[in-house]
């Protein structure tokens, strides 16, 4: 057998093994009623506060590699922890730990044609493998989430976050103990070998849900290896299409809030089509350009100002997570739903328009998770929706679109109650 084959069955062995501890857990997370799953997460937070030394000791060493192996500024700002944002992990357990348990929840009844009474009702997936960048919040976000929801999880984090992850995940795991539930409820990879991540994308029958999180390089690692069911939270090719009956002021507003607000994640505009006849074109990139902005054009878009650079072919397809812009000029409503279905990410799309019956097709007709009408496309977030926290945004087309928390985290079973009925 090559290394590399030996390698591979290796990591599908430790896969495996996690995995059976994992469902064990799931088995005894399923027997727990709401009041305990509650409990625990509030014993995992206090936890966390107890070791809050012990994290920022490993959060620093994360820091000092990164900022050693050049990481970015927003890299470095997404990795870094103190006792503030510390506290609001802790913060955010506690407040996933007070979300009405989802578990059992009757989704709806009826009565079958032959009298039997139906009904659907929420169950966790089971075991839930996440793989995700490197932002140590993410470790106990979808750890609480997970565990509310009665799955267990199998984390995967990004590799210059590993020493914090490892604390993290350590002091989640004592405090779960402390509560009565088996540690192997929450479970970390203990490696970060990439040939990991493809066991974990090939453990069907072992592993019921693979959500990767990121960014290129893992669409093309998921795409070659899944065999597991994926629910896709990927990259965000969001677009803006400015209407030619936008409010002037509401576009210059939404188009700097949707771009400038945070450059760097999902949500952020990577693309502005700006209709042919929409009259204040100028003013909205003026301000894109005057905030600091690298704006790319096709030629029409390079005529409305001087700053504008040339687009190439690539600029349509590129998640710059930047202060960059690619910028088209389209020629009405269908032009910029082709553009769309032709370059769109399927994360979040918004029109800025007032004209009611072009918002309403833009809503019917673009497949994306999450359509906006006269709104920033930074507001794709669980928290801005209502949901309490968030796993991220599910760009795919399975049961669960745009931000997924705890009922995109379960799936249900039907209830079948009786009388005696026998099928003719
Ligand atoms: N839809 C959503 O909810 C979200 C999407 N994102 C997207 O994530 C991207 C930015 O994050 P970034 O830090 O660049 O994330 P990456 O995609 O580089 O990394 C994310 C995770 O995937 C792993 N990974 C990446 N490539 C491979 C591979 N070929 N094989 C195995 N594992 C792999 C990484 O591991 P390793 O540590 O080894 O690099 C890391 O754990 C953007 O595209 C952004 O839109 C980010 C947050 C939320
Ligand atoms: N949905 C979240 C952001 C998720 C995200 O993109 O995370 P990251 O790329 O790690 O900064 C929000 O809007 O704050």
């Amino acid at each position: 057998m090559s290394t590399q084959l030996q390698t591979a069955a290796n990591h599908d062995e430790t896969i495996a093994a996690l995995a059976k501890a994992g469902r064990a857990a799931q088995r005894h997370l399923a027997r727990l009623d709401g009041p305990a799953k509650e409990a625990a997460l509030r014993s995992a937070a206090a936890a966390l506060r107890a070791h809050m030394p012990r994290i920022l000791e490993a959060n620093a060493r994360d820091i000092a590699a990164g900022e050693t192996n050049g990481l970015t500024p927003a890299m470095l700002d997404r990795l870094r922890l103190d006792e503030k944002r510390l506290e609001s992990i802790a913060s955010a357990v506690e407040a996933v730990a007070s979300l009405p348990d989802p578990v059992g929840q009757v989704i709806d009844r009826n009565t079958a044609p032959a009298g039997m009474e139906l009904s659907r009702v929420r169950i966790p997936i089971g075991l839930i493998g996440i793989i995700y960048e490197s932002r140590p919040n993410v470790t106990a976000d979808a750890a609480a989430l997970c565990l509310r929801s009665g799955n267990a999880v199998l984390l995967r984090g990004g590799s210059e976050a590993v020493n914090s992850n490892r604390a993290i995940h350590a002091a989640l795991a004592e405090g779960l103990a402390a509560a009565g539930v088996p540690a192997e409820a929450v479970q970390l990879l203990p490696t970060q070998d990439r040939e990991a991540v493809g066991a974990m994308l090939r453990a069907a029958g072992l592993i019921d849900m693979i959500v990767p999180r990121g960014g290129k390089g893992l669409v093309e690692r998921v795409q070659n290896d899944a065999r597991v069911p994926v629910l896709a939270h990927l990259d965000g090719i969001c677009h803006t299409y400015v209407h030619s009956s936008a409010d002037p002021a509401m576009a210059t507003t939404l188009a700097l809030n949707a771009k400038m607000r945070r450059t760097g994640i999902c949500g952020a505009m990577e693309t502005l089509l700006l209709d042919a006849n929409f009259p204040a074109s100028g003013q909205v990139v003026g301000a894109l350009l005057d905030a600091g902005c690298e704006l790319r054009g096709d030629a029409r878009a390079q005529a409305i100002d001087p700053r504008i650079g040339r687009a190439s072919a690539n600029d349509w397809d590129t998640e710059y997570l930047d202060a960059v812009l690619s910028v088209a000029v389209v020629d009405g409503l269908d032009a910029a739903l082709d553009h769309i279905e032709r370059h769109s990410s399927g994360h979040t799309d918004a029109i800025l328009t007032s004209d009611a019956d072009v918002a309403e097709r833009f809503l019917a007709e673009v497949d994306s998770a999450i359509v906006m009408v006269n709104a920033s496309t930074q507001f794709a977030d669980g928290g801005e929706f209502g949901l309490g926290a968030e796993i991220g945004i599910a760009t795919g087309r399975l049961h669960a679109r745009g931000p997924v928390a705890l009922e995109g985290l379960t799936t249900y079973k039907w209830q079948v109650r009786g009388h005696g009925e026998a099928r003719a």
